[in-house]
């Protein structure tokens, strides 16, 4: 295929601080790199115990770095790891490269990203946040230089003595304020419209997990086949982050049983704080769910590293104690050849693109979500229809007979609702 744009090429560089998941994390690094439209040209790593505190990397490794990218005319270089403002201008000035960060650049793939205005509000103010501590100290210029010596009055006072930075710094605080506030407005509706939800005591079950797993190609396959017809499908895609919003769907099962389902942003590693927090009510959904489905793309030879950062980050969005079904999605493409749909446990290994494999995983859906269910056997007077009514819509009916008190009915029902209903009770 023809690339359609150009491609930048650059020079990733990571410190190997012993950890055992380095090289993880610079295969993850390059895959950042493939989704910003970038790739990789050349890969520089340094063991080093602690990073040197004004260049990051070692002196011979900045000297390195210098050599490649005068042999090589690449001009950018990124990094495995946040690095401090002065440690990027160092990197700067000794290698004449410039220097983006791992957060800036997953600041730039979201930025790139984010379709709704929320999304595009949140990754603003995270962008922002960014940049106000590595505002240039170059533009450290006194802004009342202009007038000074201009007045030979009596007055001393030359301006306001502030600095351009700090001018700046102003302009990007005063921003911050006002698109938070742009975004409240947005956030609370979505708190109501979520306040509604919860009152209607329908569970929710929320798809978490890596970016790619295949959470919303699971939203859409059970709203293909459970969705009420007006449902409409969510964005997936073969990228990272395809999705950078919520979406929370209504599924009704062949039972009449119903249950919510959201679909939201996925995870890496070291996902910068600054997103985190300004997408913290995206995230919200999952932090309120009955249930977490974990979607881990068991066709990555790293799934097990990504199952590590799901969970980290779960941690950090405050997400502990949710019931959780592991979900080992893409068994069609598995190295090994893997039987599915296979239930171990409450897991589950399957392929979100077969019916069959969609159905199993809502079989323990439904088993964790509607536990709170009974059978029994109530007889209704007619001259209570309206209950019958309800039953049909919110229960599920085994079987109905008509006697000459009333409808008998073999009804599976919410406890609440059979608590409710106790006082039609039928023992023969
Ligand atoms: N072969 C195969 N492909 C799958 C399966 N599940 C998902 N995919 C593909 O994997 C890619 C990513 O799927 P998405 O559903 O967009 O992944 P996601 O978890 O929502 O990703 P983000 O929104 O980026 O966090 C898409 O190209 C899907 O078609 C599967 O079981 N088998
Ligand atoms: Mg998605």
């Amino acid at each position: 295929m023809e690339e359609q744009f150009e491609v930048q090429p650059v020079i990733i560089a990571g410190l190997d601080k012993n950890d055992p998941s380095f090289a993880y994390s610079m295969e993850e690094l390059a895959n950042l790199i493939d989704a910003n439209n970038m790739e990789v040209a050349e890969t520089v790593t340094q063991k080093l115990d602690r990073p040197n505190a004004g260049t990051y990397f070692g002196k011979g490794k900045v000297e390195e770095l210098k050599e490649l990218v005068e042999a090589t005319g690449v001009s950018l270089i990124v990094t495995n790891d946040e690095l401090s403002p002065s440690q990027i201008r160092n990197i700067e000035a000794g290698t004449g490269a410039s220097v983006i960060d791992r957060t800036g650049l997953i600041l730039d793939i979201f930025a790139n990203r984010a379709k709704s205005k929320e999304a595009k509000l949140q990754v603003a103010i995270a962008r922002l946040q960014y940049q106000l501590p590595r505002l240039r100290t170059s533009m450290n210029v006194r802004m009342d230089q202009q007038t000074a010596g201009s007045g030979s009055g009596g007055f001393t006072n030359r301006g306001s003595g502030e600095t351009k930075l700090e001018m700046d710094r102003r302009t990007i605080e005063n921003s911050i304020t006002h698109l938070k506030e742009e975004l409240s407005v947005i956030t609370k509706s979505e708190d109501t419209r979520r306040a509604q939800r919860d009152k209607s005591g329908i569970p929710t079950v929320a798809l978490v997990g890596y970016t790619n797993a295949g959470k919303s190609t699971i939203m859409n396959g059970l709203v293909r086949m459970y969705g009420q017809g007006e449902d409409k499908t969510v964005f997936e895609k073969n990228m990272l982050f395809a999705t950078l919003d919520t979406s929370v769907r209504q599924l009704t099962l062949p039972d009449q049983k119903q249950f919510l389902l959201s679909d939201t942003v996925g995870f890496v590693s070291k996902l910068p704080h600054n997103l985190v927090s300004a997408f913290r009510s995206t995230l919200a959904e999952a932090a309120k769910a009955d249930l977490l489905l974990q979607v881990v793309d068991y066709s990555d030879p790293n799934y097990k590293d990504m199952m590590e950062t799901t969970e980290l980050t779960l941690k950090q969005i405050g997400v502990t104690d949710i019931p959780m079904i592991i979900t080992f999605n893409k068994a069609d493409l598995a190295q090994a050849p893997v039987a599915y749909p296979t239930r171990e446990g409450d897991n589950i290994i399957i392929s979100a693109r077969e019916d069959d494999s969609l159905n199993a995983l809502l079989a323990i859906i439904k088993e964790k979500v509607f536990k709170d269910y009974v059978t029994e056997n109530l007889l209704i007077p007619f001259s209570d229809g309206q209950v019958v009514t309800y039953l049909n819509e919110h229960a599920n009916i085994n079987s109905t007979e008509y006697l000459e008190e009333g409808t008998l009915l073999n009804v599976e029902l919410q406890s609440a609702d059979a608590a409710r209903f106790e006082k039609y009770v039928y023992s023969e």
